[in-house]
């Protein structure tokens, strides 16, 4: 489990990319026959990626950091398939992820095991501390609420999709939807805003290997980028805006978590305030 520490806004402008990137970025969470696990001190959120290899059961272990018996202990977990796709068992109950599905596991959950039904499958986990126990249950991509946003003139036709959220898969405090670009459209939250009551994370996909997204970051008024590869996830601190560029369409799951759980509560910011 990798730890990473909180940044002040006014630091932003002295990092370079390198250090950026070191704050920002969370490379390689998928190494097949592994779970990889980031800690950040931001709201406590605990970024990972299982890769389960067919016919091997992959654990999901407690590590020394959590200082618990048991991964959920403590913390809610949601799972999503981002290539690939198989099964979550939870204490003995078997639920099937098809590529694009969630499974929100509650806390008290003891054990955690992820298998593959194919090659290369990639399962997205995001958690935070929960103090309160709420059902596991899976959404799949297919079944939830769609809204559909942006226009082809400033290329970011998107639909987005609420998993855990008030009005959906309850939680106590995590928030998670999935955000797929149309062909020939690139630009995610776009004008932009911040949440100061929520840190959020976006863990981009379906993008092809030769392609970029060029992430925005830092506060409106003095923004920084970030380039991540498909796969990649970056930590926007809640003060900073998470929007983004590709050099091709991409899908991305946004997770949120902090204070409350209301996704209308951005605090948006205009393109012409951007700096
Ligand atoms: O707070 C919510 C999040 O930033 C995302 O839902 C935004 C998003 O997916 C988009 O506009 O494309
Ligand atoms: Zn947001």
């Amino acid at each position: 489990m990798q730890v990473r520490h909180q940044t002040h806004p006014s630091q932003v402008s002295g990092l370079d990319t390198a250090a950026l990137r070191d704050h920002y970025l969370v490379e390689d969470l998928f190494r097949a026959g592994e779970v990889r696990t980031v800690y950040t001190h931001a709201d406590r959120i605990v970024l990972g990626g299982a890769a389960p290899v067919p016919g091997t059961p992959l654990p999901l272990a407690v590590e020394a950091e959590l200082r618990s018996t048991s991964f959920c202990e403590r913390r809610e977990l949601a799972v999503v398939a981002v290539r690939g796709s198989g099964r979550v068992v939870v204490d003995g109950e078997s639920y099937e992820l098809g590529l694009r599905d969630c499974l929100y596991v509650g806390r008290g959950a003891v054990d955690v095991v992820f298998h593959a039904e194919e090659d290369q499958t990639h399962f997205y986990l995001f958690s935070t501390p929960a103090h309160a126990n709420f059902p596991t249950t899976v959404a799949r991509f297919a079944e939830v609420d769609v809204v559909r946003l942006g226009e082809q003139s400033t290329a970011n036709v998107r639909e987005i999709r609420k998993f855990v959220h008030l009005d959906g898969i309850g939680s106590s405090q995590l928030v998670l939807g999935m955000t797929t670009l149309a062909e020939g459209s690139v630009w995610n939250t776009m004008p932009p805003h911040t949440h100061d009551r929520r840190t959020e994370c976006y863990l981009y996909f379906d993008l092809p290997e030769q392609h970029r997204v060029v992430h925005l970051l830092g506060e409106p008024e003095q923004t920084r980028h970030v380039v991540l590869s498909n796969e990649q996830a970056v930590i926007s601190p809640s003060w900073s805006i998470h929007s983004g560029a590709g050099t091709h369409s991409y899908s991305f799951v946004w997770a949120m978590a902090g204070e409350n759980q209301a996704y209308d509560d951005m605090d948006p910011v205009d393109v012409t305030d951007l700096r």
